[in-house]
């Protein structure tokens, strides 16, 4: 038999060095980053009366982009559970919004180191009664749809009937018509929702072993160093401190993003 010899013929597609110089983080954009948010997570990333996102992520993210020389940060809103996907199909450069690290999400997207490091927190009425998670049987709950509250509660809270949400604004605003007795957020957002609409702390629970980290699509290992090395280096500076210090006034300071001793 004539064994054919396949010249395969290897094509290489040199991509010229300028555009990979003028974008070595990969964007969609050189020098510009679309970065998925949310709306209704205040203080972490909300939007103010003009529209504008702001809050702890927000300009923590805006800071740590800055370093990376990228000038332009622009944030749009989405659901939380739209945000993952979104982000590794190259539809953003990265989601930020108190998103927990965990291997489960680590197979969608690649995370940034941490950067924030707190608790998960049930919201209640007065009126409902709930004291803590063992008066939560029988009872309804919101969670937001994609959440480490829906995965958490799903497993722990199995006589509460879970109602799942696109959105906290949803969820709280079903809590304060009465037909939730209790909604499961992150404890600043608690907060927030509960000084704004005189509801109740019930419930707290640590989720130090998730902090939360900036999430980029997969490949892309310069972006994920230059960010890691940006948000070290606004540990150090202090910047961390100075926006915790401005966006979660009394809560109590994770150490490890602080600046190192010399
Ligand atoms: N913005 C949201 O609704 C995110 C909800 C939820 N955040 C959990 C978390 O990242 O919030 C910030 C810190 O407290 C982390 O320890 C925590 O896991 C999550 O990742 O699922």
């Amino acid at each position: 038999a004539v064994a054919l010899i396949a010249s395969a013929s290897i094509v290489t597609l040199s991509v010229p060095a300028s555009a990979a110089d003028n974008n070595p983080y990969g964007l969609i954009e050189p020098g510009h980053m679309r970065v998925a948010s949310l709306g209704d997570a205040k203080p972490y990333t909300f939007t103010d009366a003009a529209g504008n996102f702001t809050g702890f992520d927000i300009e923590f993210f805006t800071n740590v982009a800055h370093r990376l020389g990228v000038k332009q940060v622009d944030f749009i809103g989405q659901d939380f559970s739209g945000i993952l996907p979104a982000v590794a199909n190259g539809q953003y450069d990265a989601g930020v919004a108190a998103i927990g690290i965990t291997p489960e999400r680590a197979k969608t997207v690649d995370f940034t180191t941490g950067y924030l490091a707190g608790y998960l927190s049930v919201l209640t009425r007065s009126d409902t009664g709930i004291k803590g998670v063992e008066t939560l049987a029988k009872r309804r709950m919101g969670v937001v749809q994609g959440t480490l509250q829906e995965s958490y509660a799903a497993k722990h809270f199995l006589q509460t009937d879970l109602v799942r949400f696109p959105d906290n604004n949803a969820a709280i605003s079903s809590l304060n018509n009465g037909t939730l007795d209790a909604v499961f957020l992150d404890y600043e957002a608690a907060k927030s929702y509960a000084d704004r609409f005189k509801l109740v702390h019930a419930a707290d629970i640590p989720s130090f072993d998730a902090p939360a980290g900036i999430a980029i699509a997969k490949q892309k290992p310069q972006l994920k160093a230059a960010l890691d090395k940006a948000i070290k280096e606004a540990m150090q500076d202090g910047t961390w401190k100075r926006l915790y210090e401005k966006w979660f006034p009394g809560s109590p300071m994770p150490k490890q993003y602080l600046p190192a001793a010399q």
